[in-house]
């Protein structure tokens, strides 16, 4: 039966739902995915609730929910009331847009991002990323909690990312993947200077100023939401990560084919466990603890890195 373009088959006492296309093709979420016109909606209905034009998206990694507290002027937006949002799902990801200034600079933060493990298509998870550009954001900050790879990473430590890996990329899982709307950016974009340099080399100075320890490296993303096998971190180490979470690389990937400055870095809440006889397990309520306990210099450090966009 084939009802709305849902067809419904009876199989005893189950029910097979099957989308299909008008022209009777299979769909997918992914057919569905947002477009150009859909997203101006929800910039417009942004800008109807907050009189400022944010200069920069900052995206708080998990358990650094408290970043966008540091803001002035606080205009809190919760996901469900913004037309074409997802919903955050995961514990230490509060669901809201927050806009203010930070050192008097205008931004907005997310306070909880999307991710792949969610059950969200990778264009979907970065949406925000191209409303913030809509809203005019020409720069994105985004950070992120993870397992810190290289043997001289210490849980609390920052490292500033300097490029990443796509893996999900390797197996044809890219949030570009679709037609693709050159009012957002071209077909074929490059990757190769996706982390601005200056920042980084503003970021460190910062760091130093605000007893930061700091690193720079390469970031890397599974799909999650396990955590990965002693056998898969050591292939990562040999890959050259020295960082993994399950985040980030979508969103910088939408961000720079947009023409987004990009600034990122991971909060290494874990030592990534790459020897058989340990006995401890990672776990994300150490992973927000971590970033409660770093919560202060983080604002601070996020504070100063925002000032020195806003008066570039
Ligand atoms: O990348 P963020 O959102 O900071 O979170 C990281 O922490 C969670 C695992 O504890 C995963 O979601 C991983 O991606
Ligand atoms: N692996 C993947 N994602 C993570 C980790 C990790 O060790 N820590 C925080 N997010």
């Amino acid at each position: 039966m084939t009802t709305n373009g849902v067809k419904v088959n009876g199989h005893g006492n189950t029910q097979n739902i099957e989308y299909f296309g008008d022209n009777g093709q299979h769909k997918t979420e992914d057919d569905n995915r947002s477009t150009y016109e859909s997203l101006v909606q929800t910039a417009d209905f942004l800008k109807r609730l907050v009189p400022f034009k944010p200069e920069i998206g900052i995206i708080c990694g998990s358990g650094m929910g408290s970043l966008a507290d540091a803001l002035r002027d606080k205009i809190e937006v919760p996901y469900e009331r913004i037309p074409h949002f997802p919903r955050s799902t995961v514990k230490g990801h509060a669901g809201a847009l927050v806009f203010g200034y930070l050192a008097d600079v205008p931004v907005v933060c997310m306070k909880g991002r999307f991710h792949y493990y969610e059950g969200y298509p990778l264009w979907k998870c970065s949406l925000p990323v191209r409303v913030m550009k809509l809203l005019g954001a020409s720069h994105l900050i985004a950070t992120n909690a993870a397992g810190g790879l290289n043997p001289n990473y210490r849980v609390g430590d920052v490292m500033l990312v300097k490029d990443h890996i796509n893996l999900m990329g390797f197996a044809g899982n890219n949030p570009l993947q679709g037609p693709n709307d050159e009012r957002f950016g071209p077909r074929f974009p490059p990757m190769n200077q996706a982390y601005d340099r200056d920042l980084i080399t503003a970021a460190k100075k910062v760091a130093q100023e605000v007893g930061l320890p700091i690193h720079e490296g390469v970031y890397t993303c599974l799909g999650g939401p396990n955590f990965e096998t002693v056998s898969e971190l050591r292939m990562l180490k040999m890959l050259g990560a020295d960082t993994v979470g399950m985040s980030t690389v979508h969103e910088v990937i939408t961000a720079r084919h947009c023409d987004m400055t990009v600034f990122a870095f991971s909060l290494i809440t874990n030592e990534c466990i790459t020897d058989y006889d340990c006995q401890e397990n990672p776990n994300h309520e150490e992973v927000i603890d971590v970033g409660k306990m770093r919560e202060e210099v983080l604002k601070n450090f996020v504070q100063r890195v925002v000032k020195h966009i806003g008066g570039k």
